[in-house]
């Protein structure tokens, strides 16, 4: 299992990119545009408007592009332009060149020519321009040749499939110098997107009136002109992958470049991830998520159409929700990218999930334990992105075709590695009755961690012994009850099958036991993975003898707890006349350095004080003065949130 945290610069907004770029290159006068996005969909934009004889730009290594508008239609009339998969270049230029009076040929990758445009050239031929789709009627590529635009009227458009044919008109339209009123048919989805293009409509000097979601008046002589400077937003679609880890795993995770202020509608995945219980916090600016207090996503029903991109997201998150999670109203990811409900059912049941697929939804329940999985990226960048997310969970996920994330986020995989990071891993190794236990558990408690007394597992691996008979020294007989070891703890209680022992382990026969046992390679190798599994998010605190050498060498903080022997033989004694058990301080000591010299003398996970390991002597020092210094080192490290 992985955990999250840490803070990431979004790359520019996609949308607000391609649109400021035509509208830049419609304007009058030149345009400033600071934090465009690199990506292959503004390349796309770039290129074609080059071809299009609209100067710009670059400044430097620069993200700060200057574009010199054409005041109007563009100045070259006859041009071939491929426009790859980006909707956002091809939709927009196709609306534009209808206006432009040329002659134009649009095509794109194979799928651009799977993705509907039929309902945007059947609203441009409503208004005079002669297109026609060379393969397929309704679909790309598209051949724009000189019309007369009769503008002025009303034009009716679908706002139902995609909201890109609506944006595509709406910046459109001011070409036509005549005031047009534009009727939306059919119930308009994704309506943040609509509120992008209006805004940045309006900073370009062109302010639409807005009759509801269904009418839109674009008024008569109305001129795109040049704001001066324009800063591109980060990628709030983008945020939602990060603000998810924060949420998933642990966290917190910050977003800059966007938030509160922001005009994209994706900040309202922020909104919909609380929902999820999800810590959110937010400025003008940044994004904040963390996971919920009790570690885990609650299962959620949504209506996502408002948030159609970042909603794919959440299909991820519902991998690591307490229960089933409905995805509702989501019929246009089917002509995105990639069919994405199909795309998406596909994947998740690879890891194991059960998924039901509708027309417009998708049911996600996750497996009790994610599998390992190859998933298939559909030359979709979301999809890419959305399961890297899988990782969290501690499941190998292989993305095949990893670069088509550079359709809009080229640096993701660079980012996201940039965040994860091991669950943290307290190792208290040190000798018997040094207190590794005790203050194990308070420095627990104090960070909200999870603990594992690894010694309990090895007494209760003597004690099954014990009583099935088998030899302790028999290894191949030990490892295999400890392979199947049916030992459980439970708020500090320990159970060997149906049986309480948390007693009976205690005992010097079960200590001895414990140490024979613990000298055999075979039963160490078998409880090494199930001590493993106990590294759960927030964090661990374990303590045994090999916790820093074996199990946890990675961990961020290791401890070697010790105490004179005598010191430990006291503390024992007392321990064990509180719990009603016999004891002789004499023998005690003893036993006790007995253990200890077969603990440290044995070939396999030794006792030993690692270089680097910090020794805490606490011959002198009380439990609570131990946890403290524990504490203080673990925020000096860095190693909790908070
Ligand atoms: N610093 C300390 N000062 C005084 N008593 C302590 C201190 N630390 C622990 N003790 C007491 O010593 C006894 C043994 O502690 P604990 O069981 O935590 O040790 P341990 O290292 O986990 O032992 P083992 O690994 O052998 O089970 C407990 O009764 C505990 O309360
Ligand atoms: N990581 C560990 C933990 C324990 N052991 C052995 O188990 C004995 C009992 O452990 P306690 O911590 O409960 O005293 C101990 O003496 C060790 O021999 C171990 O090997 N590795």
């Amino acid at each position: 299992m992985l955990g999250a945290v840490g803070t990431v610069r979004l790359p520019g907004s996609k949308s607000i990119s391609n649109r400021v770029l035509l509208l830049a290159a419609l304007a009058e006068g030149s345009t400033e545009i600071r934090d465009l996005l690199a990506s292959d969909d503004v390349e796309r934009m770039l290129e074609a408007l080059q071809a299009l004889g609209v100067r710009w730009t670059r400044k430097g290594e620069s993200l700060d592009y200057v574009v010199e508008g054409a005041g109007g239609p563009f100045p070259v009339k006859t041009a071939e332009l491929f426009l790859g998969n980006a909707g956002t270049a091809f939709r927009p230029l196709t609306a534009a060149l209808a206006l432009s009076g040329g002659d134009y040929r649009l095509s794109g990758v194979a799928r651009m020519h799977e993705r509907p445009i039929g309902d945007l050239v059947e609203a441009l031929r409503q208004l005079g321009a002669d297109i026609t789709c060379t393969l397929n009627e309704g679909f790309p590529p598209l051949h724009v040749k000189p019309a007369r635009i009769r503008a002025g009227g009303v034009v009716q458009v679908r706002g139902d499939v995609s909201s890109q044919f609506l944006t595509a008109l709406l910046m459109a339209l001011p070409l036509s110098g005549a005031q047009t009123t534009i009727e939306v048919v059919g119930e308009l989805i994704s309506k943040p997107y609509i509120a992008i293009t209006l805004e940045l409509m309006a900073r370009f000097g062109v302010r639409v009136e807005q009759q509801g979601w269904a009418r839109f008046v674009v008024p008569g002589g109305a001129r795109y002109r040049s704001p001066g400077t324009v800063f591109v937003e980060g990628d709030a679609s983008s945020a939602s992958y990060f603000l998810a880890a924060g949420a998933i795993g642990g966290g917190p995770v910050r977003v800059e470049g966007v938030g509160r202020s922001s005009i994209q509608g994706d900040v309202r995945f922020a909104e919909a991830l609380e929902q999820l219980g999800a810590r959110v916090t937010m400025g003008d600016n940044w994004i904040e998520a963390a996971a919920p207090a009790g570690g885990v996503l609650k299962a959620f029903d949504l209506d996502l159409n408002h948030i159609p991109d970042a909603a794919m997201t959440l299909a991820i998150a519902a991998l690591f929700a307490d229960g089933p999670c409905r995805l509702r109203n989501i019929a246009s990811w089917r002509v995105k990218e990639t069919d994405r409900i199909a795309a998406m059912a596909t994947e998740l049941r690879k890891l194991g999930a059960e998924v039901e697929e509708g027309a417009d939804y998708l049911c996600v329940t996750a497996p009790a334990q994610l599998q390992a999985a190859a998933i298939d990226t559909y030359d979709d960048h979301r999809m890419a992105m959305c399961f890297s997310l899988v990782s969290l969970g501690g499941c190998r996920v292989r993305i095949n075709d990893p670069k088509c994330v550079n359709k809009t986020f080229p640096g993701y995989f660079d980012a996201f590695a940039q965040l994860v990071r091991a669950v943290p891993v307290i190792a208290i190794d040190g000798p018997s009755a040094s207190g590794k236990g005790s203050v194990a558990e308070r420095v627990a408690a104090q960070l909200g961690w999870e603990v594992l007394d690894s010694g309990a597992l090895y007494r209760i691996v003597a004690l099954a012994a014990v009583r099935a008979g088998v030899a302790l020294d028999d290894e191949a007989g030990v490892a295999a009850i400890a392979a199947r070891l049916p030992a459980r703890f439970d708020a500090g209680r320990v159970w060997l099958g149906g049986d309480e022992v948390s007693t009976e382990i205690r005992s010097e026969a079960c200590s001895s036991g414990a140490s024979q046992v613990a000298a055999l390679p075979a039963v160490r190798e078998a409880l090494l993975a199930r001590q493993r599994d106990y590294r759960t998010r927030p964090g661990l605190v374990a303590d045994g003898r090999d916790m820093g050498s074996v199990v946890f060498p990675d961990a961020g903080l290791k401890i070697f707890l010790t105490a004179s022997a005598e010191a430990r033989a006291e503390r024992r004694y007392k321990q064990l006349m509180a719990k009603g058990l016999p004891a002789n301080m004499h023998d005690l000591l003893s036993d006790l350095q007995e253990r200890d010299a077969r603990d440290a003398m044995r070939a396999v996970a030794p006792l030993q004080k690692l270089p680097d390991a910090v020794l805490l002597d606490t011959t002198d020092l009380d439990i609570d003065g131990a946890v403290a210094f524990i504490v203080d080192l673990v925020r000096d490290r860095g190693l909790a949130a908070g």
